[in-house]
């Protein structure tokens, strides 16, 4: 095994037509390396083809050209380790209801086939939160419970790439904070490479220590989220003045001036072109004592609106 858990190069993937649907070109020509050991977001607007690779990782989807790489295993050559070394957790709730949480993590390590005596589907169970419920049927699970129910699923085999197709999607704070204490506890206890996809940004600029963002089949951003956020060029500064100020000062060109419901001004301006020191100089030279001061530096949200609205539509 080399650095990378994952190596995606010149993917492609074309739908067929069917019925008055033309085809449709989901990825257009996708690379992407994702490091052993990270917790990877991969994001993008609906539709940009977040599902479609992680399905062709997954196994679930036929790619239409490209090579990928599982754990070092290349898909076409050695497609039943590279599929052993991944688990994934779907978007849908697909459970048979009428397994009991524990029959359905025997049922899928036998898929895998692990045999019975390497299986751990109490330590599952137990990870899970679901131990009360091992006999219960998957009927009588909540939605919640379901979920945690497919992250077990998803384990079964060991795999060392974990996927998580939108885990958290409609599900309360309670469940999601446990849900990544979970896989937290993957990725820092046994080295489990995590890739997910959310749609809560905030979120993946918690969790994620890398990003890739994909829109319209292509990947158009890859970097560490630190690196991603400060390109982003945008800096606030937000002042609050020891008295109401009627007419906001005077500005430097390129400075956007608003004043806020609480009587704070802001200023929005390029750090790569104003220096904040000419902002404060300025609120000082029109005499206006400054109570108290803060910045706001842009987030994950505003690299991703940049980036997906420049583009345009498909
Ligand atoms: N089975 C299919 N047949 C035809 N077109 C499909 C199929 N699955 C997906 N598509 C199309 O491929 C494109 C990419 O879809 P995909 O589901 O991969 O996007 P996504 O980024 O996962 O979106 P979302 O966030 O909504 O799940 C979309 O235009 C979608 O309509």
């Amino acid at each position: 095994m080399g650095e990378n858990a994952i190596e995606i190069e010149g993917l492609t993937k074309t739908y067929a037509a069917s019925g008055s649907q033309p085809p449709k070109q989901a990825l257009k020509g996708v690379d992407l390396a994702i490091p052993a050991g990270a917790i990877f977001g991969l994001l993008g607007p609906n539709g940009a083809g977040k599902s479609t690779l992680i399905n062709i990782l997954a196994g679930l989807v036929l790619k239409s050209s490209g090579k990928v790489r599982i754990w070092g295993f290349d898909q076409d050559v050695n497609p039943r380790q590279s599929r052993a070394a991944i688990g994934v957790m779907p978007q849908e709730l697909n459970i048979d209801p009428f397994f009991t949480p524990r029959a359905a993590l025997e049922v899928q390590a036998g898929l895998y086939g692990v045999p019975k005596s390497q299986r751990i589907t109490d330590r599952i169970l137990k990870a899970i939160g679901l131990e009360d419920k091992a006999d219960a049927y998957a009927r009588n699970l909540s939605g919640g419970m379901r979920r945690r129910l497919l992250l077990g699923k998803a384990l079964v085999h060991r795999p060392q790439v974990l996927v998580l197709d939108e885990p958290t999607a409609g599900v309360d704070i309670e469940l999601r904070q446990m849900l990544w204490t979970n896989i937290r506890r993957l990725n820092e206890e046994q080295g489990t490479t995590i890739i997910l996809t959310t749609h809560y940004l905030e979120e993946a600029e918690q969790m994620c220590g890398e990003i890739a963002i994909i829109n319209h089949g292509e990947v158009i951003a890859r970097d560490s989220t630190a690196a991603l956020i400060g390109r982003m060029d945008a800096k606030t500064l937000v002042i609050h003045p020891e008295d109401p100020v009627g007419t906001p000062p005077a500005m430097p060109p390129g400075v956007e001036t608003c004043t806020r419901r609480d009587g704070a001004l802001c200023f929005t301006y390029r750090r790569s072109q104003i220096a904040t020191g000419a902002v404060i100089e300025a609120v000082r030279s029109a005499g206006i004592t400054i109570r108290d001061i803060a910045t706001e530096e842009p987030n994950l949200e505003d690299v991703f609106v940049e980036l997906t609205s420049s583009r345009g539509a498909a």
